[in-house]
């Protein structure tokens, strides 16, 4: 197939993708394990770049929002290291790819450590090592977010964290084993950050903003280098690359290859490393909790420009 040259990229290439991709929604199924999330609109369908230079460019439905869910485990990730350094996060979990689901768990009672950050254990084992009584470590990860997206209106949903908490007793489980095994000290507000974490509400564009940030050394598509710094965005973005789509991680890496986080609200966000972040939204998810639609637009994105790291 022949490439173009990024510098063609505009809001008709996205619309184009998107209108070619919309129909795949009805190959999946939105996450309704989480009942809050069963009530979105199975239809509503967004595509963000950010690309050189900050550039900004939609399609679809911009304004709407959904939860960012597992993709918060990356800001979570950034933070712990940024606090605890990453030695003291690694030696409680693994730097493992994944060829599990998200909230594969039983190695727990093997190795006793999470493998990795992205997956459930590792993330929920994230969060409490952010340093904050209550939801001071949730306020961080919010804030973080915030940043990052320069958009303080974000905040997260009642709705869905009150869903979550009643209904997370796989995750409960997860917390309590990690507590039995000494890698948690906290009491449950710790996994109550969690479930808050998964429950801030964004658009596809301040997902495509997270994806500019990791891709370039934590530099803001604006410019503003306040939290600049090369080793973290290796660390976060070779997580995501591993295990960022969970046991779909090995084959994504093959046919779109670039680090992405996915989350069971229908969110992706991409990072293309030193160039660009990508943000695509669409609830209905293939059998892995990845969005069906979300990964055929960016599959399309990068055959079209060679984005590929390989
Ligand atoms: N893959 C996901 O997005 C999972 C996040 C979800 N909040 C959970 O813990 O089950």
């Amino acid at each position: 197939q022949q490439t173009a040259d990024i510098s063609t990229l505009s809001e008709k290439t996205l619309s184009t993708i998107l209108e070619k991709d919309r129909t795949y929604y009805t190959q999946g199924k939105v996450a309704d394990y989480i009942p809050e999330l069963g009530k979105m609109d199975a239809k509503a369908i967004a595509f963000s770049v950010v690309g050189k230079d900050g550039k900004i460019f939609n399609a679809g439905d911009v304004h709407q929002k959904f939860t960012m869910q597992s993709i918060s485990k990356i800001i979570a990730l950034m933070i712990a290291v940024s606090e605890k350094g990453e030695a003291n996060v690694f030696d409680k979990m693994g730097y493992f790819g994944s060829d599990k689901p998200f909230n594969y768990f039983s190695n727990l009672e093997t190795t006793g450590k999470p493998l990795n950050p992205m997956m459930n254990a590792g993330a929920i084992l994230t969060t409490s090592l952010i340093s904050g009584d209550g939801e001071k470590p949730f306020l961080k990860i919010l804030d973080m977010v915030r940043f990052i997206t320069k958009n303080k209106t974000i905040d997260y949903s009642k709705t869905v964290y009150e869903s979550e908490k009643s209904t997370g007793h796989r995750n409960r489980g997860m917390f309590y084993l990690m507590k039995n095994n000494g890698l948690i000290s906290g009491n449950e507000d710790q996994l109550d950050n969690y479930f808050r974490q998964c429950s801030i509400e964004l658009t596809a564009e301040d997902l495509a903003k997270i994806g500019y940030f990791f891709a370039n050394h934590c530099v803001r598509f604006d410019g503003d280098a306040t939290y600049k710094n090369a080793e973290m965005a290796k660390l976060v973005q070779s997580q995501m690359l591993v295990a960022g789509m969970y046991e779909f991680s090995g084959e994504y890496a093959r046919t779109v290859g670039l680090p992405s986080k996915s989350g069971v609200g229908g969110g992706i966000t991409v990072s293309v490393p030193g160039r660009m972040g990508i943000g695509v939204f669409s609830p209905s998810l293939d059998q892995h909790g990845n969005s069906l639609a979300g990964y055929h637009m960016i599959l399309d994105l990068v055959k079209q420009y060679n984005l590929s790291l390989f």
